[in-house]
């Protein structure tokens, strides 16, 4: 396809490395038909949670753009394990490699605005056309030597207008965590363009900082960050060299309700736009000095080596990996659960105080947001706990003080303060990521052995009051201290521990509660909210949803282990893939006609049934939930429940420890097996409840009709 390029690799000659993410690597090339110079992406298919169709649709995609602001892609065609993209030669690279190289404290204000200005008008573009970016940062906002800025890597790009697979794949788990909306980090909340403006916000701070924020995380507490603390801002002392009509973009786009956020339209019309200087006065001085992309891509990446060869201690050696992969803003995108469990543990206390302090927290969020904000989407995150910095307490008192808030929303804010990740397992780090230094043409597939489950760390759950109020009398910080205490009596890095889980549920999922009258649904474009069937409580149930459903016979919703599930579980994060080459599909589509002849008083019992079913499931995940909670194991043991840990006096109890903590790890995995299997089930019930909801909707307004038909 396009551009004149041809899709025989050998017309190209890759010359030197000039950029590597999670799932490329990117060269600087030579066409040798033309000798024109070109940019080869070689994406590892291997380590790309993605089948190639979509992919090629995805390169496809690329191809039809026609924007000087977004990298267009001139064809693509596989080599071996890999997927070879033909673009532009970008010859500075990327801003995140850029500030890496020479700006590790961000860039000033006037290149700021350039830079977010292009990218700006590439969203505007992309978003007209259907399509959310989804991984909108500073790695993928690209430079040429003249300044121009363009928006790249549509890796995992969506297409808003799609009916296809693509588009249910949106309710999945993908992007980069530091630079993800809150409501995309909850399964089952869905999301749309209005993501890409959250990102577009972080990506503001990341140019501003030279970093996002949360971003020396790793990506599970990173999540859990997003969804539980207040929007980040440009709110610091450090911050004061900004103007406030930056300080007030970046605040209207970290908007934790998507529908309060604006278009990318609207904030082009922004006054931090109106005093920007086109890129290339403001942009091109940026790298005036530097030496060429390929040195300093070469510098970073052999600072990354070193400091994974520093440390050899295979603890320190995660640790590395962990950093410097979120040093260097790759996508996470292809979630190892266990490999994100690992790193959650790996971020001492000390960096998380002192993180606290500048990133995780916005002094002023509650002024910077809506107040209604707090109530939407998001788990119903709340300005009041919101606002208090997790290194400072927050008494129960100091919340029932911050407004007019109900009582029952009080509580569930108590809840959310329950929200720090502790890191008292052990569990065996699966990703091999080696960074190994090979430049190989033809990449050679590093495969990660990723491990299905559901986000369980993310989810927002249900308790009874009880449990809310204790929670809420729980301060943060009294969980912060019993984490310390874990961590004064373990002293071994490498014990990862069980993501503690936020405490608030609702009913009937296990993602994060919506709003009937907000959130998701007012945030649907038009097309979507014609297809909008019903809210019941979280669920947005819209005609596509059905459509799903619609594909799966009743009977043949069987009761499956995980393996052959045909709904299998995003390696990244939980959420549900539909996976249509194991789902029967019904010959015809009168295949439902069987059923939806029953009359709906048969079928109610059985829908009531299932519902009944489903709840229980749900109790149970949410024991199982609750009995993952380190804190609690902790508390447990302090109260006698689980054996003393014992001491000696020459190992002061550490031989010990670790055999205990070991006890404590495999029970951790077994109930996290059950947990998934037990989602898994959960999720089947529940489409079989919507297939049925669908055949009684059916067979209603089948009867409507015979029965107006006899009126008449
Ligand atoms: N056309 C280009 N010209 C020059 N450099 C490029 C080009 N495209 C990408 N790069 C460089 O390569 C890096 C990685 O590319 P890209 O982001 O597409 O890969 P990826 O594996 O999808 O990365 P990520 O993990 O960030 O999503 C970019 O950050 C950028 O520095």
């Amino acid at each position: 396809m396009g551009g004149g390029y041809t899709t025989n690799p050998d017309d190209y000659s890759l010359l030197e490395e000039v950029g590597y993410g999670a799932s490329a690597t990117v060269y600087r090339a030579i066409y040798l038909p033309s000798k024109d110079i070109v940019a080869v992406k070689c994406l590892d298919l291997e380590r790309i949670n993605s089948n190639l169709d979509d992919i090629r649709r995805e390169a496809q995609t690329m191809s039809l753009i026609d924007h000087p602001n977004v990298i267009r892609a001139f064809c693509s065609f596989a080599v071996n394990q890999n997927l070879w993209v033909v673009m532009p030669f970008m010859a500075e690279g990327s801003c995140l490699h850029l500030m890496k190289s020479a700006y590790p404290d961000g860039f000033e204000e006037a290149a700021i605005a350039a830079i977010l200005k292009e990218t700006l008008k590439a969203l505007e573009y992309l978003h007209r056309h259907g399509h959310i970016h989804r991984d909108v940062k500073a790695g993928n906002i690209l430079l040429d030597a003249n300044g121009v800025i363009k928006l790249g890597d549509f890796g995992v790009s969506a297409c808003m207008f799609d009916t296809g697979d693509r588009k249910r794949s949106r309710n999945t788990f993908v992007g980069t965590p530091c630079w993800m909306a809150p409501e995309v980090l909850q399964p089952g909340s869905g999301y749309d363009f209005k993501a890409d403006i959250w990102s577009f916000g972080i990506t503001a701070l990341e140019l501003a900082h030279g970093h996002a924020p949360f971003s020396k995380y790793p990506p599970m507490k990173v999540l859990l960050m997003t969804i539980q603390n207040a929007p980040p801002g440009l709110d610091y002392d450090r911050d004061k060299r900004f103007s406030k009509s930056f300080k007030e973009l970046v605040a209207m786009c970290l908007v934790k309700d998507q529908t309060k956020r604006p278009t990318a339209e609207k904030l082009l019309k922004h006054s931090f736009f109106k005093q920007a200087k086109p890129p290339e006065l403001s942009v091109k001085k940026l790298f005036a000095d530097l030496p060429p992309l390929w040195d300093r891509v070469k510098a970073l990446r052999i600072k990354d080596d070193a400091q994974l060869a520093l440390k050899k201690m295979p603890s320190a050696e995660q640790e590395a990996i962990s950093q410097s992969e979120y040093q260097r803003g790759v996508s996470a995108w292809n979630f190892d659960i266990q490999d994100l469990k690992f790193k959650a543990s790996l971020v001492q206390d000390d960096d998380e105080n002192e993180d606290t302090k500048e990133d995780d927290v916005n002094p002023t969020s509650s002024v910077n947001n809506d107040a209604s904000d707090s109530k939407t989407a998001c788990g119903e995150l709340n300005s009041a706990s919101e606002i208090v910095p997790s290194d400072e307490v927050a008494p129960a008192e100091s919340l029932s003080n911050e407004g007019d808030a109900p009582e029952s929303n009080m509580l569930d804010k108590g809840s959310i303060l329950e929200k720090s990740i502790t890191k008292t397992d052990q569990l065996p780090c699966t990703s091999d990521k080696d960074a190994t230094q090979a430049k190989t043409r033809v990449l050679t597939g590093r495969k990660r052995q990723t491990q299905s489950g559901p986000l369980v760390a993310g989810v927002v759950l249900n308790h009874s009051k009880s449990e809310r109020t204790r929670y809420l009398e729980r301060s943060e910080n009294e969980s912060s201290q019993s984490i310390d205490k874990i961590h004064q009596v373990r002293k071994a890095p490498s014990f990862s521990g069980p993501l503690n889980l936020p405490n608030r549920a609702s009913g009937n999922s296990l993602s994060a509660p919506i709003k009937p009258t907000g959130g998701y649904r007012e945030s649907l474009d038009e097309k979507s909210k014609a297809n909008l069937v019903q809210i019941k409580g979280r669920f947005s149930v819209t005609s596509e949803d059905l459509d799903l459903v619609k594909d799966i016979p009743l009977s043949t919703v069987p009761r499956r282990s995980p393996q052959d599930s045909s709904l299998r579980k995003s390696a990244s994060m939980g959420d549900w893939i539909y996976d249509s080459n194991k789902m029967p599909i019904p010959r015809d589509n009168n295949s439902s006609s069987v059923h939806s002849n029953l009359p709906a008083s048969f079928l109610m019992p059985h829908l009531q049934n299932l519902f009944q079913q489903t709840s229980l499931q749900q109790d149970l995940i949410l024991n199982l939930l609750s009995s993952l909670q380190t804190a609690e194991v902790v508390e447990a043991s302090q109260n006698g429940k689980l054996p003393p840990l014992p001491r000696t006096s020459e190992n002061n109890g550490s031989v010990e420890v670790s055999d205990r903590e070991r006890l404590l790890l495999t029970k951790v995995s077994e109930l996290q097996s059950r947990l998934t299997f037990l989602t898994e089930e959960l999720t089947a019930e529940k489409l079989k409840y919507l297939q049925l909801q669908e055949r009684v909707d059916a067979i209603t307004s089948r009867e409507e009709g015979q029965k107006g038909d006899a009126d008449a």
